[in-house]
């Protein structure tokens, strides 16, 4: 619930609601013999929660990577579309895409994709607050040094950005936990500093690779209703992985199945749940025998080049 009215928009995107984001154009990634996505392409459009779910392997996790630019594909383009909007600071942006499969990681980061991973990457030493401000640094222009010593126009950047980490702490409600190290808090309010620092990045789009893993019935619940605020009250877009199919079919907009490397649908929460080969791939055959053949043809389907 909120608290208060929010003077930042934690919505890096100036692309008007409805249209398309982010295009996963015909990609495939290969480690050696293993294809782990074959001409895989899907649209997230803004506004969205899109997810991506699949049994294990499935490589929902590489499709990530390949967006946030950490794995390159071999084939196939990503493009994240800007503009066609204001900003957040209310300034017209130009239409425009960015090729995301022709660059680093860091430049990825610096367009405002924003992601979270599945093994908990915080500093544990360092407070709620201090982990957030680090959230922030992609937007600082004086150095940390600069800040440590507080003067000047330094000062009032790091007041500036101190304001958004509030209204971010705010929005996830985590002001009880804001100066207690994170080493020292419960593992689902861990996730949500993790989702709160993603979200100080002021995201054009935050890639969630399965935020509820590990975490028990009540935790989950806390955690869909983080993401749906972030969603709906911030307006930020959002690409999900989650193999909670309860949680995905609850609060997605979109979902696109992948089932050894390939896109076997791609519809609403309805469509998806109807789709026979989505049914088979989570339910697999009727007896042990043809799921044993079944999982045998399909692996070597994928490891012939
Ligand atoms: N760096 C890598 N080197 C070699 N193979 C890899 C690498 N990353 C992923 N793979 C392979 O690609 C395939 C897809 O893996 P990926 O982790 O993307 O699946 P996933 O759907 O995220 O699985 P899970 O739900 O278990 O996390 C698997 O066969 C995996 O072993």
């Amino acid at each position: 619930m909120l608290t208060r009215a929010y003077q930042h928009s934690l919505n890096g995107s100036s692309r008007p609601e409805g249209l398309p984001l982010l295009e996963v154009d015909d990609i495939s990634l290969r480690f050696g013999g293993v294809k782990a996505l074959t001409n895989v392409s899907f649209t997230v459009t803004q506004g969205h929660v899109h997810a991506i779910i699949g049994p294990n392997g499935a490589g929902k996790s590489s499709l990530l990577n390949c967006i946030s630019g950490i794995y390159h594909p071999q084939e196939g383009q990503i493009r994240l579309h800007t503009g066609g909007g204001q900003d957040f600071r209310g300034k017209d942006v130009q239409e425009g895409q960015h090729l995301l499969t022709q660059l680093p990681s860091y430049k990825v980061a610096r367009l405002g994709v924003a992601r979270s991973f599945q093994n908990i990457e915080l500093f544990s030493h360092l407070s709620v607050l201090e982990n957030l401000m680090l959230g922030r640094h992609i937007h600082m222009r004086h150095s940390v040094l600069a800040s440590m010593l507080w003067f000047g126009p330094a000062r009032k950047q790091e007041i500036e950005h101190r304001h958004l980490v509030e209204e971010v702490i705010d929005l996830l409600q985590l002001q009880s936990y804001r100066h207690k190290p994170v080493g020292a808090l419960a593992y689902g309010i861990q996730k949500r500093v993790e989702l709160g620092r993603a979200l100080c990045i002021q995201p054009a789009l935050l890639l969630l690779d399965e935020p509820m893993a590990g975490m028990n019935a009540e935790e989950k619940e806390d955690m869909a209703r983080y993401i749906l605020d972030v969603h709906e009250l911030a307006g930020v877009s959002v690409v999900l992985i989650e193999h909670d199919m309860n949680v995905v079919m609850d609060i997605s907009d979109r979902v696109s199945v992948l089932d050894f490397g390939k896109l076997i649908a791609d519809g609403t929460p309805d469509e998806v749940k109807a789709d026979p080969a989505v049914i088979e791939a989570y339910l697999g055959s009727d007896t042990e025998d043809d799921e044993v053949k079944d999982a045998e043809r399909r692996m070597q389907e994928r490891t012939d080049v």
